[in-house]
Formats: structure tokens, sequence, C-alpha cells
């Protein structure tokens, strides 16, 4: 039996029995899913107080060190980039869609960022999406919006806000694809580093049967490159900073993004390293990440950051 941990919101508990029922196809292992209340889901509106974006994975990682569980199941965007002592990310599982969706009344067939009415009320509470939203809509009336996926949908719903922005991943590991009227292309809206992927959190030294199995060589090489360039920028996971990365056909690139608050200005690097066949990406996505990063902060990032 192994104990797959997690926070209780409906998104996180679905894509921890994704992961469960992968170990267990694979192991024929069974699983048991341990909901792990979190002082951030029992009080939202004290999650600054309580330590800001990584109070989530503080206590689920207190869980798994405490021997609760054998595994903790962690959305690596909420993941801080700072490394938790004595446990390790045994694997980063295959990545679905990382872009950002756009969902307007209608859903699937109501409008997308372009055919918003002038001035037409959008919901997120994300300092990077608002950012990126007010860059291409600069009419558009930004509403800070907290709480899960189906609190937020509820915004559109019931007519207050006309849009909100989410996570496709969050949407498609709900089953829920069918709210999405645009999703946002990665050039103009490039994503929250690790956005749409999970991490997959051991006890170091622990040989879990079946973990590294589900370890993806193109997400895990993309993400470390998109938390280096967050990691090099010492910027939070609430900063306005965004950077996606892509492994393919042997390369590694990442692209980079720091925003003004008011989509007022960006600045943007980007670069390429190769990634042979066999050899491990963490010492190449991180050098790519610096000199990314680097050059972010010679065009002024950290005083947009301030
Ligand atoms: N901050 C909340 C959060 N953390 C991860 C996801 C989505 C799933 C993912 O990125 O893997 C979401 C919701 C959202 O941004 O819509």
């Amino acid at each position: 039996m192994l104990r797959v941990g997690t926070r209780g919101s409906r998104l996180a508990v679905a894509q921890t029995q994704l992961v469960a029922s992968a170990l267990t196809k694979r192991t024929g292992i069974e699983t048991e899913i341990v909901r792990v209340t979190t002082h951030g889901d029992v009080n939202r509106a004290s999650l600054a107080t309580l330590g800001g974006t990584g109070v989530f994975a503080t206590e689920l990682r207190d869980a798994l060190r405490a021997g609760e569980c054998d595994l903790v199941v962690h959305s690596l965007k909420d993941l801080p980039t700072a490394p938790a002592p004595g446990l390790t990310i045994a694997a980063y599982p295959r990545r679905v869609d990382a872009r950002d969706a756009l969902c307007s009344a209608g859903g699937a067939d109501g409008p997308g960022l372009d055919a918003l009415p002038h001035g037409a009320k959008v919901g997120t509470g994300s300092p990077r999406r608002i950012a990126q939203l007010l860059e291409q809509r600069p009419d558009l009336e930004i509403r800070d919006i907290r709480g899960n996926v189906g609190t937020r949908l509820a915004f559109v719903t019931s007519g207050e806000l006309d849009a909100v922005v989410l996570a496709c991943a969050g949407l498609e590991r709900l089953g829920n694809t069918e709210v999405i009227s645009e999703r946002l292309p990665l050039d103009r809206f490039p994503t929250a580093p690790g956005q749409g992927c999970l991490a997959v959190e051991a006890r170091e030294g622990d040989e879990v049967p079946g973990v590294a199995e589900l370890d993806d060589l193109a997400a895990r090489a993309a993400v470390l490159a998109e938390r280096g360039v967050l990691a090099t920028l010492e910027a939070g996971c609430s900063a306005p900073v965004a950077a996606t990365g892509r492994l393919a056909d042997g390369t590694l690139a990442v692209w980079a993004s720091v925003y003004a608050g008011d989509g007022s200005r960006r600045l943007s690097a980007a670069g390429t390293a190769p990634l042979p066949e066999g050899a491990p990406p963490s010492q190449i996505a991180n050098e790519l990440a610096s000199a990314v990063a680097a050059e972010l902060l010679d065009q002024g990032a950290a005083a947009l950051l301030a």
C-alpha cells in the first residue's frame, strides 16, 4: 500500500488520483489518497499572513517527513524554488497543456480575448496574468479574485464578470475543458514557471516503486529551466514573471518575461541549449536559466520586481 498525500481541493485530489492510478497501473500496488488539511485551505483569507505562497507545500512536506504518507503530489507552479531538506522531487510526470485559458460566458462558444467588449471585467489574482492581459488589452477592468477553480468559474456563470483566466491544465484534469473560450498563445502569454506540471515528492533515499518511471524527461528539462529563471531572479511564485521551456529535437529552449504590474513594460529574454540524449538535464537547464535570467537582470528586471 502506497499512501499519496495531497491538499484537499477538488483539483489537488483529482490530480493526485491521476498519479496514484498511474502508479497502481505500473506496479500493481494499491494506493490510498491522504488528504492533508492545510491552513491555507482552511482559511484562504489569511494566506498572506500564513507566510504566503509556500504554505500549502510546507504542510504537505511536514506530513511526508512525519511519515503520514509515502509521496506527496504538488502543482509545481505553487512549489517554492528553494530545495526542501530531506526531500526530493522523484518525478515530474508528463505535462498537460501549460497555457492559460480565457473562460468567458458561453464557454467554448464564448468570446476570446480580442472579442471581449471594451472595458470588460476579467478576474484573476495573478500579477503575471494581470500584466499580460493589460499589455494586450489596457481597457480591461481587472478584478482580483481568489478561491478554487469552481469558485472562480462561478463569477462568470453568475454574470458578475465577463471572463476569468485559469490554467488549462487544471481544467483538463478536472474534465472541465468545455468552459475554455480561448487557449492563450504562449508567445504573448508565457506561463508561470512550472504551470501544467505536477511534482511527485518523496523522502530522500526512499525507493518508492514505480515513481521513477513516471518521470518525463521533456517535462523535467522544461520546468527545471523555467524554475531556474525564477530562482536566479530571486522572485517568488507570485511575482510578475513568466517562463516557458520546451525540449524538442534535442534542444532545450526557454523564454521568459518580467512585467511591470500594469503591463506597461515587459522585459524579455530567450535562449536555447543542446541537450544530448542520455545527458541529465539539470545542469544544462540551470545554466540556460542563469543565462536568460542574467539577460533580464541586465535589462533592469530587478527594478521591475522591487
Ligand atoms: N495557484 C493555483 C493553481 N495551482 C495550479 C493550478 C493549475 C494546474 C497547474 O498549473 O498544474 C492552479 C489554478 C490555476 O492557475 O488555474
